[in-house]
């Protein structure tokens, strides 16, 4: 006898499948539990087996695939604009991390709940995080319905401080890498070669090899940096990280903006991924990541907004929209980077470099239902010329109505389904005073 399949229906008023491929009529979308099984132009026909239990009809949506924010600090939410117009290390030392030093597990929780709820709002469906008391991350996150790849940040030069996070990290990695059908993923945190002796970087790549993760890491983001490790190893940080045994386990690296010729070689030699920040890397004053090169030369780059205290937010179309004309500017050359390049850097290389499997991050058969639909009435599409360029060059967080991620409606008609905003929006402001040691907020935002 003949499989029975149930599955649902899709119809949308047009979709981005991948850079290539580009639908402007009307579409169905086939799903079977948390995937896409198939899509095609016009009205749906079922095929033989096929028993549709759900239909959504939204002829005045355009689909797209989720957008991947590949690198950032989540809970950073609460420290947006508490230190602005400050170069890298300034901020950190005399802003930041005094701030963090007050930092509760109910901060991290509610900022997490506030960049989810965010990064809904501007169409993001996965996203990394390297934060600081994480467990309270990763329930934030598992309650938005989002996907995330969540470590903690391991810094520091005492060995029984290290051990301690080795520890917390190997617990960490046992308690949530896989949960949640997968959507939840671990990889162990790094924070930077200048936080981290490279003895440490070692036995962190030997923890992450046992247990079978990635790495996340910031690397080479000022010119500082690389002139600090030049002059004490007489290495750049990507050199340092490679003689520590690092890419010897799948790695995302953050910044990589003072990349040498070398160093980009590196990257490509171990598959290193890298986290393009082009907001974050401007606004810090750190400068331009040289992102032709590293496409040319085959490194695998995922566009990322870093934290909401240095963007100073997560919305991705501000980035993909960035790094489009960006790399125009700085090489006076309109064909650089164009509108198939920065759509691919924000979805599917953006997922491969947070180590998806293949097909994560477009709307191909077989790819996991994460679609982000947009408004089709919104002035951005009228005319549309080209799709894909309206979405890069036009369309904005504005434009986005609702989420999917993995079948699930995390997002409709702009309303998060499993995110209680207003308390959001209370705990943020009253967290405020924890973290920069005030004890009375203003009547303005109560
Ligand atoms: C130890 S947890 C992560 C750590 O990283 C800090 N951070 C945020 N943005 C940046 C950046 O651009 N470069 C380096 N470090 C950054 C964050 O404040 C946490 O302390
Ligand atoms: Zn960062």
């Amino acid at each position: 006898m003949k499989q029975e399949r149930a599955v649902t229906v899709l119809e949308v008023g047009g979709a981005i499948v991948d850079r290539e491929t580009v639908y402007r009529q009307p579409v169905h979308i086939v799903l079977e539990g948390p995937s896409i099984v198939r899509l095609g132009e016009g009205a749906y026909a079922a095929q033989p087996g096929e028993v549709v239990v759900r239909r959504w009809r939204k002829l005045d949506r355009i689909a797209i695939p989720g957008l991947v924010n590949v690198h950032g600090h989540a809970a950073m939410t609460l420290l947006r604009g508490a230190g602005d117009d400050l170069p890298l290390m300034v901020w950190l030392q005399e802003r930041i991390f005094p701030m963090e030093a007050r930092l509760t597990r109910e901060c991290v929780y509610w900022g997490t709940q506030l960049a989810c709820w965010e990064m809904l709002l501007s169409g993001t469906t996965a996203y990394a995080d390297m934060y600081m008391m994480m467990d309270a991350a990763a329930e934030a996150v598992a309650e938005s319905g989002m996907r995330a790849l969540l470590s903690i940040g391991l810094a520091g030069t005492d060995p029984a401080v290290q051990a301690e996070k080795l520890r917390e990290s190997r617990a960490f990695v046992q308690a949530w890498h896989g949960a949640l059908d997968g959507r939840i993923q671990v990889a162990l945190g790094p924070h930077a070669p200048y936080t981290c002796p490279e003895p440490f970087l070692t036995q962190i790549a030997d923890l992450a090899a046992e247990l079978g993760v990635g790495i996340q890491i910031h690397l080479s983001e000022t010119r500082g940096e690389v002139d600090q490790f030049l002059a004490q190893e007489g290495l750049t940080p990507i050199g340092l990280a490679e003689r520590a045994g690092l890419f010897r386990v799948p790695t995302l690296a953050a910044h990589c903006v003072h990349a040498t010729q070398n160093d980009i070689e590196i990257l490509r030699a171990h598959d290193v991924r890298v986290a393009h920040n082009p907001q974050s890397n401007l606004k810090l004053g750190s400068g331009i990541m040289p992102l032709g090169q590293m496409l040319s030369r085959g490194v695998t780059v995922g566009l990322g907004t870093d934290g909401a205290a240095s963007n100073n937010n997560l919305d991705m179309f501000e980035e993909l929209r960035l790094a489009a004309t960006l790399h125009k500017g700085v090489n006076e050359d309109a064909t650089a980077v164009d509108a198939a390049t920065a759509f691919a850097l924000a979805t599917e290389w953006g997922a491969r470099a947070l180590f998806m499997p293949e097909g994560f991050g477009t709307l191909r058969p077989g790819a996991p239902c994460d679609i982000v639909l947009l408004d089709a009435h919104s002035p951005h599409f009228a005319p549309s010329h080209d799709l894909l360029s309206d979405v890069v060059y036009a369309a904005g967080a504005d434009d986005v109505r609702d989420v999917i991620v993995a079948g699930e409606w995390v997002m409709q008609n702009r309303e998060p389904t499993a995110l209680d905003t207003e308390r959001i929006r209370y705990e943020a402001r009253r967290l405020k005073d924890v973290l920069t040691g005030h004890t009375s907020s203003s009547n303005v935002e109560s």
